[in-house]
């Protein structure tokens, strides 16, 4: 729904005020985590880590009128036996995603239904440590760039491998993305009507093509819990994270 009678910042991009909606995709398998269920089911201080995820998002301060849940098909009712056991009360709708991360995220979108309008944030479920400024960065920039991404700089040296040995890269010019990904969501509706690609890692891959994707400083307390030690470490950060 547009907001009446206040300015856009320019013809075609979205207004400052539209609409804040969210996909947090969990539909995977957690195969490099290697437990005994998909890791945004797994503790993180005595809770899911999808219930972190799910809780930053429903912050009042974000504003995020909806949000929706990507979920394995086969997994919908754990995670409603696990929203009874913890008394979330948070609004959300559930959706059944897809063999790929690129699927679940269609599947996300097309759950919005074809005519919300607004801006859409994009985050793995398992980034349960995204901080709310940085989501906030997304949305903002997403405002005005209609495309944005949070984005870290590499701490460590980078090498190009190939037949011939390994080179090294100038780090400077190199970012590691990160999740949200935000963007005016008809033009991540056109990015995903388009076939799928094995390039597609991330949302702003999808983008590409049809918008200049704007980064935001990401954060690098927004790990992506996705090998055993990425737990500990997130349960250590999680003991002194603020904000
Ligand atoms: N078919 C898929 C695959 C991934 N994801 C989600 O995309 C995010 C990033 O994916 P990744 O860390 O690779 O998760 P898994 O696919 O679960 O892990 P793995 O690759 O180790 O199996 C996660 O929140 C994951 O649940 C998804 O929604 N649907
Ligand atoms: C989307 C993402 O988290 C951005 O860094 C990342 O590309 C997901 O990769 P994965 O191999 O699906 O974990």
């Amino acid at each position: 729904m547009k907001t009446p009678n206040l300015p856009r910042q320019a013809p075609g991009l979205p207004s400052p005020h539209a609409p804040r909606l969210a996909i947090l995709v969990a539909g995977g398998s957690g195969t490099r985590m290697g437990a005994d269920r998909p890791k945004q089911f797994l503790l993180l201080r005595g809770e899911p880590v999808l219930l972190h995820t799910l809780r930053r998002f429903a912050e009042p301060a974000l504003g995020v009128r909806e949000i929706v849940l990507v979920l394995p098909a086969d997994q919908l009712d754990i995670w409603q036996g696990l929203c009874a056991q913890f008394s979330v009360d948070i609004p959300h709708r559930l959706v059944a995603g897809g063999a790929t991360r690129w699927a679940s995220v269609k599947a996300g979108l097309a759950a919005l239904g074809a005519h919300a309008e607004g801006l859409v944030a994009v985050h793995d479920g398992v980034r349960p440590l995204v901080s709310r400024q940085v989501v906030e960065r997304t949305y903002a920039a997403a405002a005005t760039h209609a495309a944005a991404a949070a984005a870290v700089l590499p701490k460590d040296s980078v090498r190009l491998v190939s037949q011939h040995g390994s080179a090294a890269q100038n780090r400077s010019r190199l970012r590691l993305m990160q999740t949200p990904q935000t963007f005016e969501i008809d033009l991540l509706r056109r990015a995903y009507a388009m076939p799928e690609l094995a390039s597609f890692t991330d949302d702003a891959t999808v983008v590409d093509d049809l918008c200049r994707v704007q980064l935001v400083d990401g954060d690098y307390r927004n790990l992506k819990i996705t090998t055993p030690e990425d737990l500990v470490v997130a349960e250590a950060l999680l003991g002194g994270l603020v904000g």
